[in-house]
């Protein structure tokens, strides 16, 4: 029987210091301080300073393709893991390389939030009530290219930060609307800040966007233990779908990629999309298959529209 953690070895959960990774924490907490029949004090929630949220601060309005690369987020958490300074941590699974680092394992999703964009406006209701060439705030590729796809009239600029910084930035009157995924303000209590959330029918999401992952050490039994009844299986089996496709494009956050997995009945859809940077084509494809085919779905589907696609396709600079 493993020891169970208490006041005087408690379970250390690392995470970013963001309102958002805060909350997640939170979240991850209680579900197991529920399934456990745990005390708040068996658990301590530690804050691990990324270079993400230190250059993000530094350069708030460059975009985060020029400030660093994969993992910009998560790699100082994983090394205080490996360090023993926290013993689990948990992470945006949008945010997340799909390469996995030695000695860690990443197999314990929390029940998946919901997985659609936001659309972030004072004025207008949706994509196309915008007026012609309005301007638009937002750092993600995927977006700025999705729009760009169905509204090349509309002028994109940076917008980055918070939630708060981004509805001062609309109220300032530095762009006529914004995009957040839905799942964040949902967890930070703020869903009434959007217009609405946007169907992927018409912006379809990034991969693994509303799903939160929790990673431990491989040799850390205690953790293992403890995290398997708070996994969701539904939510892993959707992923790996879209990471396949994610990881077969060699997708990171500087390629404008987009994918969504769904399970009905014993069935997984999964639906990928991949875009010119400046929007100027966008080739999606969908797949249907057996629930445990997610795998080898996302890498055919991926295949399949990279050879539409051709040589060339991401390039933009
Ligand atoms: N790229 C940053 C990031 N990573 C995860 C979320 C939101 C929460 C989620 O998708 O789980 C966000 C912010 C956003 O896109 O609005």
């Amino acid at each position: 029987m493993t020891q169970m953690p208490d006041a005087k070895s408690p379970l250390k959960i690392g995470t970013r210091g963001s309102p958002l990774a805060l909350a997640q924490a939170y979240e991850t907490r209680d579900r197991l301080m529920a399934a456990h029949g745990l005390p708040e004090d068996a658990f301590e929630v530690v804050v691990i300073k990324t270079t993400g949220d230190d250059r993000a601060m530094i350069a708030a309005d460059k975009p985060l393709k020029e400030i660093g690369n994969k993992g910009l987020f998560t790699k100082e958490i994983e090394e205080a893991m490996v360090d023993g300074r926290i013993d689990i941590a948990v992470h945006s699974m949008k945010d997340m390389p799909t390469e996995q680092p030695e000695g860690l394992v990443l197999d314990c999703y929390l029940p998946r939030e919901d997985v659609r964009d936001a659309f972030v406006s004072l004025e207008y209701d949706s994509i196309m009530a915008l007026p012609e060439g309005a301007t638009v705030g937002t750092s993600s590729l995927r977006r700025r290219a999705q729009l760009a796809h169905v509204r090349p009239d509309l002028k994109l600029v940076e917008f980055r930060g918070n939630v708060q910084t981004r509805l001062k930035k609309l109220a300032d009157g530095v762009a006529a609307a914004s995009f957040l995924a839905y799942a964040g303000l949902r967890r930070l209590g703020m869903e009434d800040s959007a217009r609405g959330p946007i169907a992927p029918e018409e912006m379809l999401p990034a991969v693994a966007q509303g799903a939160i992952g929790i990673e431990r050490r491989m040799a850390d039994a205690r953790a293992e233990a403890l995290l398997a009844p708070i996994h969701d299986l539904v939510t892993e089996q959707r992923l790996l779908a879209e990471r396949a496709f994610l990881a077969t494009l060699d997708g990171s956050c500087e390629t404008p990629i987009a994918g969504l997995a769904l399970i009905e009945g014993d069935r997984l859809w999964l639906r990928g999309q991949i875009l010119r940077p400046d929007g100027s084509e966008a080739l999606a494809g969908e797949r249907w298959g057996n629930i445990d085919e997610g795998a080898a779905m996302g890498e055919h589907l991926a295949r399949d529209l990279l050879s539409q696609a051709g040589e060339g396709f991401f390039d933009w600079r």
